[in-house]
């Protein structure tokens, strides 16, 4: 069996200047060698650029097409529209963020982007709401959803997202048992753990500078990691996303025809003990073109501690971090950058 902390150190001497692209057809395969070879990209990747990309995802590209469609017209609306469904009514980061109203990383002035935050929905996952949720931790709650009165296009909007928000949920669970096996773990290590996910999405919406000078201080999103297991990103034909290499160079995740984004977050990093690298990435203020993306955090279950697994501690390699809730941990974690939006 390949040692993973052996494999992690060697791989801390190379580095990436692309993005690998991982083709998913042999993630359901009979065969489970095949499985297992897929496993091993999906490996690499993880243990050394933390990114990558996947085709043939199984998410249908008018399901893609239908959801950047309703977010252009969100976005679109007017001001007032937009903030019934504004955060500071949720107890819980969901509805709509403005402008410059987040700010990931602290150095800078704030995120040149809009956004509208949903989670698990209770018309969809009404199981996952009876679930009993500790002081502290992540809440499964109530989505915020514009009204049919202030907008005719209200109930469309909900039903895309919904649909994506279902899509990307069975992909994201099409991705752990891969992770499973690249962590030399039983393949269903995952399972009992994501059963209620705290899997986040968001529509994205950085409008273009249009002439404006560019303020170094208001990226579209400044450097930062992501805070839950894994996230799975669609973005427009336009480019503006940036990963950072160990060497500190910005590599850029070029737009590439109906493929995923999938990189890896600060919990399985911390749960992995670090064999698995969660990158560091921004995006750019965009000039003249608006740009739109839909990042999808899968969190696993609000009450799972994070003890990593025995494939990934040795004697060398010590346990790094002291044992947390995946909900206690992501909570902290968001109550940080959305500490902006809440004033
Ligand atoms: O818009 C993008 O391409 C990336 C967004 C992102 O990194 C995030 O929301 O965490
Ligand atoms: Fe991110």
């Amino acid at each position: 069996m390949t040692d993973l902390t052996r494999l992690s150190e060697q791989l801390l001497e190379s580095d990436f200047d692309s993005i690998p692209i991982i083709d998913l057809t042999d993630a359901y395969s009979l065969d489970v060698r095949k499985r297992r070879a897929l496993a091993e990209v999906v490996r690499d990747a993880c243990l050394n650029a933390g990114f990558f990309y996947v085709r043939n995802h199984g998410v249908p590209l008018s399901v893609v097409d239908e959801i950047f469609e309703q977010s252009h017209t969100f976005f679109d609306l007017p001001a007032e529209i937009k903030s019934t469904v504004d955060i500071n009514k949720s107890d819980n980061f969901r509805g709509y963020m403005r402008l410059l109203s987040s700010n990931t990383n602290p150095d800078n002035k704030g995120d040149r982007h809009e956004a509208f935050n949903l989670g698990l929905d209770p018309l969809v996952h009404p199981e996952s709401f009876e679930q009993s949720e500790k002081e502290g931790e992540l809440k499964h709650s109530e989505n915020l959803w514009p009204d049919q009165k202030d907008w005719e296009g209200a109930e469309t909007f909900k039903q895309a997202n919904l649909e994506y928000y279902r899509q990307v949920l069975t992909l994201g669970y099409k991705l752990f048992p891969l992770l499973a096996l690249a962590l030399n773990l039983p393949e269903n290590f995952f399972e009992d753990k994501t059963r209620h996910p705290a899997a986040i999405m968001r529509l994205l919406y950085y409008p273009a500078l249009d002439g404006k000078e560019v303020n170094e201080l208001m990226p579209g999103i400044g450097a930062h990691t992501d805070f839950e297991c894994f996230t799975i990103l669609r973005q427009d034909g336009v480019s503006g996303l940036q990963v950072q290499n160990r060497k500190g160079e910005w590599i850029d995740a070029i737009p590439t025809p109906d493929t995923f984004i999938v990189n890896i977050g600060d919990q399985l990093q911390r749960w992995t003990n670090d064999i698995f690298v969660s990158t560091r990435h921004r995006v750019l203020p965009t000039i003249s073109k608006d740009r739109y993306s839909i990042p999808f955090f899968f969190g696993c279950d609000h009450d799972v501690p994070l003890i990593p697994p025995k494939t990934c501690i040795t004697e060398d390699r010590p346990a790094r971090y002291d044992v947390m809730t995946a909900g206690a941990y992501v909570h902290m974690r968001l109550s940080e950058i959305y500490a902006n939006a809440k004033e």
